[in-house]
């Protein structure tokens, strides 16, 4: 439903030149430099799938978005969205997206939130009907009746999202690409966006790609996660196919009840070659590991761990996500 082949973007950008008024000078030159935002990227993204997009900044995330949704014209590949170019029937294919860019308020900063949806719904000639109807199914996932009658500026930044995430479902589109939508809001706040997000794919079956710097969205929202770095796609997959693949070690920490033997062939030297693990500390009646989930998996460790004493208690911690994706970085 949206297939993405080898989109490039190439942004021409002036040279400024050192030196007195070299501002006014810049003005009239003719030199420009090179820079490639987006390299060659493809993807196919299926109906009701939630993917998240991202990388660092300047990555190349909402240059991507702006190709997309027909913004921005690709430098060379191609964009498709239920087979039709964003570029070329931008009318008929933007019928069926929503878009939030969390950085921009889509509504007006002075009128009520109320006033923003008929402008909008007149704008984009939805039927007053279909768009109360709209406003009814979102009215309490997004608790809009608290807002409803206040100027936009008096918003809260979480009910400024709230707002702008309806105004971006009142034509009811199949898709919505979100760049940033949960940015600067606090735990609750972002908690509340999320199970809307959640609601509107399981529930609605809603095709949905998400930008976000905020690795807790990803984990919480995305089956698939797509990492860009440096124009260029680094990753496409599942978060466990991810977390395999940086390889980082899972914690796990072992409390023995009364005595622990660990075989002396193995703590001599530090030889530790033949354990599927490696001991990073053992401490009276516990210890605590580092093993590799590529290498073992975690029945493996636990049943020699059990063989050196009476397990009491067990934990284990996987590599923090935040983590993994700095490793990508
Ligand atoms: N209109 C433009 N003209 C020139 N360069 C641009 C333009 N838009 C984006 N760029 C450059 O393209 C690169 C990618 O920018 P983009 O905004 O897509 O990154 P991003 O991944 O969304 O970053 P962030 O996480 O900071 O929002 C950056 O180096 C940026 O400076």
């Amino acid at each position: 439903m949206i297939e993405v082949r080898d989109i490039r973007k190439t942004f021409r950008i002036p040279v400024v030149k050192e030196g007195a008024f070299s501002g006014v000078r810049s003005l009239f030159s003719r030199e420009y430099r090179e820079k490639t935002a987006v390299q060659d990227i493809s993807f196919r993204i299926r109906k009701g799938d939630f993917v998240g997009y991202i990388g660092p900044n300047g990555a190349g995330k909402s240059t991507t978005i702006k190709m997309l949704t027909g913004i921005l014209h690709p430098t060379s590949g191609e964009v498709l969205i239920h087979g039709q170019s964003p570029q070329k029937n931008r009318r008929h294919v933007v019928r069926n997206l929503g878009v939030v860019f969390g950085q921009r308020c889509q509504l007006w900063w002075d009128l009520p939130v109320k006033d923003s949806y008929d402008i909008l719904a007149a704008m984009y000639r939805i039927e007053p009907e279909f768009k109360e109807r709209q406003l009814g199914m979102m009215r309490e996932l997004l608790g809009l009746d608290e807002f409803m009658a206040t100027p936009v500026r008096k918003l809260s930044l979480g009910q400024r999202m709230r707002a702008d995430l309806a105004a971006s479902m009142l034509h009811n589109p199949d898709i919505l690409f979100l760049d940033e939508p949960t940015i600067g809001l606090d735990v609750i706040a972002k908690k509340n966006i999320r199970g809307f997000l959640k609601s509107l794919n399981k529930d609605f079956g809603k095709t949905i790609l998400l930008t976000t710097h905020d690795m807790d969205d990803i984990e919480q929202l995305c089956e698939r996660v797509m990492v860009i770095n440096h124009g260029a796609l680094a990753y496409d997959g599942s978060i466990p196919e991810l977390r395999e693949r940086i390889g980082l070690p899972s914690v796990i920490r072992v409390t023995y009840r009364g005595a622990m033997q660990v075989p002396s062939d193995i703590t001599a030297n530090g030889d530790m070659v033949r354990l599927p693990f490696t001991i990073e500390e053992q401490n009276g009646d516990s210890l605590t590991i580092h093993c590799n989930r590529r290498e073992t998996t975690a029945m493996d460790v636990l049943r020699i761990l059990n063989q050196w004493g009476d397990v009491d208690d067990v934990h284990m911690e996987e590599p923090d996500f935040e983590e993994i994706i700095h490793r990508i970085y």
